[in-house]
């Protein structure tokens, strides 16, 4: 009965696109607009000028003082490095972009401005960069004097809300591992003041921050990730709905959509989140990955062990049952249900099979939009240069 309203509510045409849906986010062919010499880039994977892209998969800049901990934060996040190793990453001389967008749902930049560069040089064009951003996340070193680094967190907010409004505007209290708990909510409070003092003083009191605890030594970079990657997402939704029903119509008591590389949960039904829980699915997807690339990959595969095959069941010791499926190349859902639930597992999995199918259906209408605007603009180009040639012959 649950499983046919599921399949009623979710599914619509019936042809499934299997290999579509796990390209949806290949970008690569969008990127069209600025060359690498105007982006003064080293690897060219950019296209600021591309919104759509920047719809399906958030950009994000990461900015900061030096030392403040963005390096370290890509490489654990996104490069599952552990966090001691960071400890030797060599502090970068010049302005350094790095691009972590093949292999994860989340498009990410790392801008690493050393201190002494003035990103505002003239010759330096900075409009380009915050015309295709999605969100600024700004790091401050809380075990630091961070009065250099608020005033730095203003020039820039100041300057990128200029160019794009739209902006999220996102400050990372960094290295709060070692600090208490009380100092950790007394230094939010005091950065919080300070920041939004000097905006309002500056009368851009409309420019909304908002601030994250947060540190490598725990799963508390990868929540805030979470957060600001959330809020990027123009189907989220439409996410959170569909895992609504599927959680009440399969008995399951929590599901997140996590992106299986950088352990960012992208939704999650209306529930409240635990700590606890979320780290539980981090821990999980890691003993998934590590147990397939050490026993499931052949010699001569490369890349990340994660396919359509992929699903795990780990029965916990208070009767709680966890469980992760594939969902697409990048995402997987892990959910939380009870044993008994577990037992009626043909329910859930057929309701799954409804929740994969709308999911392809919610990216696949991006991709139809995405190929009719780019139609649109390759016909609106040819007809530029029609005319151009008939004025030129005119003459
Ligand atoms: N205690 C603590 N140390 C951290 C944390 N994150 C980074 N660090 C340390 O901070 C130092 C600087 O980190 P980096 O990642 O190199 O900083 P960066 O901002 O990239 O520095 P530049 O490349 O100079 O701009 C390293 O020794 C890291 O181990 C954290 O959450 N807690």
């Amino acid at each position: 009965m649950s499983g046919e309203m599921v399949s009623a509510a979710l599914s619509g045409e019936e042809e499934e696109e299997e290999d579509a849906a796990l390209g949806y986010y290949d970008d690569e062919d969008d990127l069209e607009a600025f060359s690498d010499a105007e982006l003064g880039c080293e690897d060219g994977v950019l296209g600021f000028s591309d919104s759509l892209n920047g719809e399906v998969k958030p950009r994000i800049l990461l900015m900061g003082l030096r030392r403040s901990g963005k390096s370290s934060i890509q490489k654990v996040v996104f490069h599952k490095m552990s966090p001691n190793e960071t400890l030797f990453l060599e502090s970068t001389n010049k302005i350094c972009r790095e691009d972590v967008s093949s292999s994860s749902f989340v498009s990410f930049q790392i801008w690493d401005f050393p201190g002494q560069i003035d990103f505002f040089d003239p010759t330096f064009d900075y409009e380009m960069i915050f015309r295709g951003t999605g969100a600024l996340i700004f790091v401050i070193d809380s075990q630091d004097d961070y009065v250099e680094a608020l005033s730095r967190l203003h020039l820039t907010v100041t300057r990128a809300y200029k160019v794009n409004p739209e902006i999220n505007f996102e400050v990372f209290i960094h290295k709060v591992d070692g600090l208490s708990d009380d100092h950790k909510i007394e230094k939010q409070r005091d950065i919080n003041k300070r920041a939004n003092d000097d905006l309002a003083d500056a009368g851009l009191e409309r420019i909304h921050l908002s601030f994250y605890l947060t540190s490598i030594y725990d799963h508390s970079i990868f929540e805030a990730f979470s957060k600001v990657v959330q809020k990027l997402i123009p189907q989220l939704p439409t996410l959170e709905n569909l895992l609504n029903i599927f959680i009440s119509n399969s008995g399951v008591e929590k599901a997140f959509l996590f992106d299986v590389v950088s352990k960012i949960y992208i939704a999650t039904d209306s529930s409240p989140v635990d700590m606890q829980t979320y780290e539980l699915c981090c821990d999980m997807i890691d003993v998934v990955i590590d147990i397939s690339c050490i026993y499931g990959m052949s010699d001569s595969e490369a890349g990340l062990p994660y396919d359509e095959e992929s699903m795990a069941i780990i029965h916990l010791n208070n009767t709680t049952v966890m469980y992760l499926k594939e969902v697409t190349k990048f995402l997987a859902m892990v959910c939380f249900l009870r044993k008994e639930s577990f037992e009626r597992k043909g329910l859930i999995d057929y309701n799954f099979h409804c929740f994969k199918q709308a999911i392809q259906e919610v990216f696949d209408v991006r991709v139809k939009v995405q190929q009719n605007r780019k139609l649109l603009s390759q016909r609106r180009r040819s007809k530029l240069t029609m005319a151009n040639g008939e004025l030129g012959n005119a003459h």
